[in-house]
């Protein structure tokens, strides 16, 4: 709308925002909403080497920087995964992500990414 040139989304591209949709709802506490820094997690950065969260997944949507959703699950499993090397098992943070990782690998399983394929034509 208005009289901005909006990029128009590819068909991938509004699955992809939708699956993301999908998937941040499940973080209801906004754990995984922003990125993780070294204040809040003492020595995240030298832990983590390829930090992901929601809010860069969404910008790569958005920059079209996902040619595939396996793509994207790829960058989902990252973001679970460094949770649960960062975090002790004990923590809510370790517990929320392999909750996160689970409901991940229902939705993008290779079935419903094939018919989410289909759909997109
Ligand atoms: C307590 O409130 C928040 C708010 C935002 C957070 O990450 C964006 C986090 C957070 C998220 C994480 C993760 C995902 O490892 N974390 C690890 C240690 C300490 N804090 C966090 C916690």
């Amino acid at each position: 709308g208005g009289y901005l040139k909006e990029p128009e989304l590819s068909p991938l591209q509004l699955c992809l925002e939708n699956v993301h949709r999908t998937l941040q709802r499940k973080d209801t506490q906004g754990f995984f909403a922003f990125p993780v820094n070294d204040t809040i997690a003492p020595g995240y950065s030298n832990i983590i080497t390829h930090p992901m969260d929601f809010s860069f997944m969404k910008y790569k949507i958005d920059s079209n920087e996902y040619h595939s959703l396996e793509q994207f699950r790829e960058d989902f499993n990252l973001m679970c995964n460094n949770a649960m090397v960062y975090n002790a098992p004990e923590t809510i943070y370790y517990k929320a992500a392999k909750k996160l990782v689970l409901s991940g690998s229902k939705l993008l399983s290779p079935d419903k990414i094939r018919n989410m394929y289909r759909s997109i034509g």
